[in-house]
């Protein structure tokens, strides 16, 4: 879809509108643009619709990332921004996630060891996968305390299987567009059974939730837990206790801020790390260096911690060039405007929905030279001060204003330190004659369509992978 909307924005124009139905939506495609509608008319653009998928997926707009702008969505913001992803808790959580990446570390290490190939002395892995379930145990850990993959996984595989996927399959729906969408009229009729399925998955998901939220509540009751050791669900639950929000009742708001926190986190993170080895499997001059920095700064008798992640001034170019190139969210969820404004020259109405092409802003290429080409020195040279944080409206994969991506820290350190962790790990190499698949999945997030399965082998002496974090799940067992 972005990739139509952008040729549509060549033909059309930066701002357009298409008409569905009933619904008007004005699509906005250059910075320019980017800037005037999200600091000028930041306020009057920043709500979100009530789409069909909306309703029964984000326990009708309870959900923050999909809540009108207005109080109830402030006040929740306000909470998941101070208490969850604040820089504090990301502390907290360092052993977490320094203890995931060990852990996947080692037992690829482990697995190398079972399957090499004598003669290349590399195993065959599909690394997609392999970052999908770092990603998962990283993610779930610290938001509900669960593992669902490796050995010391805390759920039983049909629970993380059926977890993972309602997971996905909310993520697909949340995509799509019913005719109930445009024609409000026809909505009852439920062309291609979409609003069936969400309800389903909505039903699933909501038993999930409910069980952990149990769970957390009877182990509070037992003070099981120290301060340092608690998730996501214990912090809302504190937090949240029995107040309400705006008539929204607290078991619902901590159900679904949650969720939120799974479906904004899991599915980016990965789908950036792919993507980032992809290219650096098609760009063998950029893998070797990020190598030569990364054993420049951590050296090669350890293995890489969170604290490294500051000096690879390289890497982190990397990774701000794959999200110009692949942005994982190459669209906007969609916002509404709340009050009639003007936008390049343009008079928009009050109830007009806004999507913003970030891909198509992200890939401008009369702001970037050779905009196509995956070349991360340009942020250490021509565009050193430019970050991706919102307020440089040339490079926006995580949106821009009062609705920016509230886990933008929170993600760029997952990515950094997994990243990292495995180039400085792990030799890598693409199966002779097997060209890297860049296609992508369509729907809200862009994945790569296909595995990423290439070869790999240690590339430290063998003692630096033993794991030393333990991980504290008996009480829970
Ligand atoms: C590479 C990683 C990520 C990317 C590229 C990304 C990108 C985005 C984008 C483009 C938006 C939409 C902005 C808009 O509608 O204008 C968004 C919103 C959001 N993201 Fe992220 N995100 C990432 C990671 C995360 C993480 C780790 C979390 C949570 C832990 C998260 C939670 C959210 C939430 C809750 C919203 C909705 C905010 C609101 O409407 O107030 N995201 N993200």
């Amino acid at each position: 879809l972005h990739i139509t909307l952008g040729a549509m924005a060549d033909k059309y124009g930066p701002l357009f509108t298409i008409k569905l139905g009933s619904t008007k939506i004005a699509v906005l495609s250059n910075s320019e643009m980017a800037r005037e509608c999200f600091t000028k008319n930041d306020k009057a653009s920043s709500s979100r619709p009530k789409l069909v998928a909306i309703e029964h997926l984000s326990y009708n707009q309870a959900m923050f990332g999909f809540a009108s702008y207005g109080p109830y969505w402030r006040e929740v913001r306000k909470i998941v921004t101070l208490e969850l992803l604040s820089n504090r808790r990301m502390e907290l959580l360092h052993d977490v996630r320094v203890s995931e990446v060990q852990a996947s570390t080692k037992e690829l290490v482990n697995l190398w060891s079972s399957q090499k190939d004598e003669s290349s002395g590399y195993v065959l892995v599909d690394i997609k996968q392999w970052f999908a379930e770092l990603t998962f145990n990283m993610v779930f850990r610290m938001i509900a305390g669960k593992r669902f993959f490796g050995a010391m996984k805390t759920e039983s595989e049909e629970k993380a299987e059926r977890c993972v996927k309602c997971v996905k399959n909310m993520l697909r729906l949340l995509g799509v567009f019913t005719v109930g969408d445009a024609i409000p009229s026809l909505r009852w009729l439920d062309f291609g059974g979409h609003e069936k399925a969400m309800k389903e998955v909505a039903m699933e998901l909501d038993k999930i939730l409910t069980e952990w939220i149990d769970e957390h509540r009877q182990m509070m009751d037992l003070g099981e837990k120290d301060a340092n050791e608690r998730d996501f669900i214990d912090v809302m639950l504190s937090v949240i206790s029995d107040a309400k929000i705006d008539n929204v009742d607290a078991d619902t708001i901590i159900k679904a801020t949650i969720l939120n926190m799974i479906i904004g986190s899991s599915e980016t993170t990965t789908i950036s790390m792919t993507w980032a080895m992809c290219l650096l499997l098609k760009n063998p001059r950029t893998l070797e260096k990020a190598k030569e920095e990364l054993d420049k700064e951590i050296g090669k008798e350890r293995c890489a911690s969170e604290s490294d992640i500051n000096k690879l001034i390289y890497l982190q170019a990397i990774i701000k060039e794959t999200l110009r190139l692949y942005a994982p969210a190459p669209l906007t969820a969609t916002h509404e405007f709340s009050g009639n404004c003007n936008l390049g020259g343009y008079n928009i109405k009050k109830g007009t929905q806004l999507i913003a092409n970030l891909w198509k802003i992200n890939n401008d290429p009369c702001l970037w030279s050779n905009h196509l080409e995956f070349t991360p020195e340009k942020f250490l040279t021509t565009h050193t001060d430019v970050d991706v944080r919102g307020h440089h409206f040339e490079l926006l994969p995580f949106g821009s204003g009062r609705r920016v991506c509230p886990g933008i820290s929170f993600g760029l350190q997952m990515i950094h330190f997994s990243l990292a962790s495995f180039l400085h790990s792990f030799e890598v190499s693409i199966p002779p004659d097997e060209p890297i698949d860049m296609s992508g999945t369509p729907g809200l997030v862009h994945a790569k369509a296909t595995p990423l399965t290439i070869m790999v082998k240690p590339r430290l002496s063998l003692s630096c992978y033993e794991t030393r974090f333990l991980f504290n799940f008996d009480r829970k067992c």
